[in-house]
């Protein structure tokens, strides 16, 4: 087994809101006990509803926002509690590709400008020669008309606009990039390009993608594996292709079908209210809307354990591929397993 490129152990980020003279501070729990490896060359997805904490926990592997608590190994070395100056030469290998393209490029910059920031903001000095072939190259690497490069980003679409912001993060070269929603503000068939981009540019470099989104179906295609967050937490993590055995994800993907009137199943709906993250209840935190809830998932907090191969969930009762659903899994005291798993 090789050194994942990234390891992240027992990672949580609390906000701390309101206190004063007489009242202690409330803790809101964006981010709980997540752990996870990816290894060179894989797509990990992210996956769950908007305020799970997917976002947080993508600023904070990568430091953009610090951890509470827990460790960050990315290629071997602990980042959780480096020091930025000794940070900054490992940020040329980790980057990250913002949801928003309208906002993550400065506007009084132009293209080529915007193109050639990482490398002063790396002190990689360039001579001009040097800074054209860069243009050239990035701008033909996400397939961007060499003529934009002198342009500003309200002249570009909201397309070209995120091409740019993907060549910026490759710039640098990094191994690990992330990928926070980067289609999310795109029309449909801007978004679709956009992902055959990034599978082209993963399929001819030695790309490692974490990849954010709040849509199952896209991170089913895109994603060699998936995790699924709830509150802050990893309810289940799932290669590509097995059928959920979490409720909640189970629920989300019954959300992401076009109707069709012409098949017949069962169909998964969440009721019930999403709990603060402030004042989580005992138990499982899925429990206020999960159909298959017990006295078991009110009492007890599932941890994540096996239910098939290279796949957990974090239920009492996990649908298939376990046999039977209504006989509390064996393993939810904590897994015997790695909790390495994704
Ligand atoms: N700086 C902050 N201070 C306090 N709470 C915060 C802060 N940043 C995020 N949160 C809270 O943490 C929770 C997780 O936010 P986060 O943006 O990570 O969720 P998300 O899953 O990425 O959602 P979305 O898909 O809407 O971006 C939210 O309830 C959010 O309000």
């Amino acid at each position: 087994m090789t050194t994942p490129i990234l390891s992240v152990t027992d990672l949580c980020k609390t906000f701390r809101s309101g206190g004063g003279l007489w009242r202690k501070p409330r803790q809101f729990h964006a981010v709980s006990s997540v752990s996870f490896d990816i290894q060179a060359g894989e797509t990990v997805g992210v996956v769950g509803e908007s305020g799970c904490g997917k976002s947080t926990l993508a600023r904070v592997v990568l430091r953009l926002m610090e951890p509470s608590s827990g460790s960050i190994r990315f290629e071997g070395e602990d980042i959780a509690a480096l020091p930025e100056k000794a940070l900054r030469p490992l940020r040329r290998r980790f980057q990250m590709v913002f949801q928003d393209p309208y906002s993550s490029i400065n506007p009084r910059l132009t293209i080529r400008e915007a193109l050639l920031e990482p490398f002063r903001v790396q002190g990689v000095s360039l001579t001009t020669a040097q800074e054209q072939d860069t243009v050239d190259r990035l701008m033909a690497m996400v397939s961007l008309n060499p003529v934009l490069a002198e342009s500003h980003p309200h002249h570009l679409s909201g397309g070209q606009k995120q091409r740019v912001g993907i060549a910026r993060a490759l710039a640098l070269q990094p191994s690990l990039l992330v990928l926070d929603e980067p289609t999310a503000s795109l029309d449909v068939s801007v978004q679709a390009q956009v992902i055959q981009l990034l599978q082209s540019l993963r399929g001819q470099q030695t790309l490692t993608y974490l990849f954010i989104s709040h849509d199952l179906a896209l991170v089913r295609y895109f994603c060699d594996r998936i995790m699924v967050m709830y509150l802050g937490r990893v309810v289940e993590v799932m290669p590509k292709g097995a059928t959920p055995a979490h409720p909640y994800t189970r629920a989300l993907l019954e959300s992401s079908f076009e109707p069709d009137p012409t098949q017949r199943r069962s169909i998964v709906r969440i009721t019930g209210e999403i709990p603060s993250g402030y004042d989580l209840p005992p138990g499982c935190a899925f429990q206020a809307r999960c159909p298959k809830a017990q006295d078991l998932c009110r009492q007890t907090r599932p941890e994540l354990g096996s239910v098939g191969t290279r796949h957990q969930a974090a239920c009492h009762f996990p649908d298939s591929p376990l046999p039977d659903t209504q006989t509390p899994r064996s393993g939810t005291a904590p897994s015997q397993e790695t909790p390495h798993a994704v």
